[in-house]
């Protein structure tokens, strides 16, 4: 009998492959660099599964090039990349890698968070060019965080765990998202609110929505124009939930304190991006659920969606569970 075929878009952690190789025959673009559109358009042509990254565009286009594709899986817990609803439409299941980067990715949210607060890479570079000769009482003075308020954009599995961290520095927290989070309220005082109120109110404003037509650039002007002038802005989300030249402006021209982005629009940031110049904007790129432990476990289960789709079995974690309901139906 012919084994299937799974198509790996980048040089992933050894897991994936120690979890598909009895199964199927792998095919990996093996680089750490994005296969070319051209290249992944031929490749996926005999793909019965795909094991795709959040650099790959699933859209139509690639669903015509790959007549036996039977899953679609996603080493990511975003999936803004694939047009679920086409591949639905085709009964398609959809895998991504929810929960298992949930910490990770809250521990880098904090890590921007009081690098921002505390200028730390203004602070890096004063003493690195030299420029450290006293200690000084106007020094590089930032913003406190105990005590303070945090706002929440999006109190979902990262919310919360942004959340549980801010008890620790003893913060009020506000959250907003389209619906309660009475788990989180319960646990940790968290106080549901408006958005408005919310850049009003908070100190600290982090951004953990997924990336849909109702987040795409909800931190615009107008947002910004609402935020205290001491606030800082953290998106450890994705870059287009963030208009990214009204954050250039508020950050410029003094109206927020400081932003910290482990996503950008567009990414990656370009070196000579004018963002970059400012002292108060921190970017890092994309590295929220870059350790090492978090990697095998999002390619462990990467895998294992493949390989379930393949046998025809549901996706251990699947986005669009709807296409088991039309297959019964
Ligand atoms: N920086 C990174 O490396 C990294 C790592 C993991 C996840 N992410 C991003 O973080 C997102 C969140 O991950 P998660 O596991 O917490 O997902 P989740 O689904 O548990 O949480 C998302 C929350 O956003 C809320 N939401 C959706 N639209 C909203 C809106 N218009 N206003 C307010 N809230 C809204 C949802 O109701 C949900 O509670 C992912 O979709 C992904 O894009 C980034
Ligand atoms: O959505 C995700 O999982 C991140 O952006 C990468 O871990």
């Amino acid at each position: 009998m012919t084994r299937p075929q799974v198509y790996i878009t980048r040089r992933i952690p050894e897991r994936a492959f120690e979890v598909l190789r009895e199964h199927a025959e792998i095919k990996v673009w093996d680089s750490d660099l994005p296969v070319p559109r051209e290249i992944l358009l031929k490749e996926v042509a005999d793909a019965d599964g795909l094991l795709c990254l959040l650099t790959e565009k699933v859209d139509a286009e690639l669903l015509n090039a790959a007549p036996r594709l039977k899953v679609v899986s996603n080493m990511a817990v975003g999936f803004d990349n694939i047009d679920v609803a086409e591949c639905t439409r085709r009964g398609i299941p959809v895998g991504n890698t929810p929960g298992v980067l949930t910490e990770a990715t809250a521990d880098l949210t904090w890590a921007l968070l009081l690098a921002a607060a505390r200028r730390i890479r203004e602070a890096i570079d004063y003493v690195r060019e030299g420029r450290w000769i006293t200690w000084g009482p106007m020094l590089l003075l930032g913003q406190d965080v105990y005590g303070a308020t945090i706002g929440i954009i999006g109190m979902g599995r990262i919310g919360t765990a942004v959340a549980r961290r801010a008890k620790g520095f003893n913060m009020r927290i506000l959250y907003h998202d389209v619906r309660r989070n009475e788990a989180a309220e319960a646990e940790l005082g968290a106080v549901f609110v408006d958005m408005d109120t919310l850049l009003r109110e908070s100190d600290f404003i982090t951004i953990h929505t997924d990336l849909n037509p109702s987040t795409y650039r909800l931190i615009n002007r107008e947002a910004f124009a609402k935020m205290k002038p001491t606030a800082v802005l953290v998106n450890a989300a994705r870059g287009p939930i963030v208009d990214t030249e009204a954050l250039y402006e508020a950050l410029k021209e003094g109206r927020i304190f400081a932003a910290a982005l482990d996503v950008t629009d567009p990414e990656p940031l370009p070196a000579d991006h004018p963002l970059l110049q400012l002292p108060n904007c921190m970017v890092v790129p994309h590295i929220g659920s870059a350790t090492v432990t978090t990697r095998n476990r999002m390619a462990e289960i990467a895998a294992l969606n493949v390989l379930a789709g393949l046998r025809g079995e549901r996706l251990p974690y699947c986005v669009n569970p709807e296409v088991y309901e039309r297959a019964a139906g």
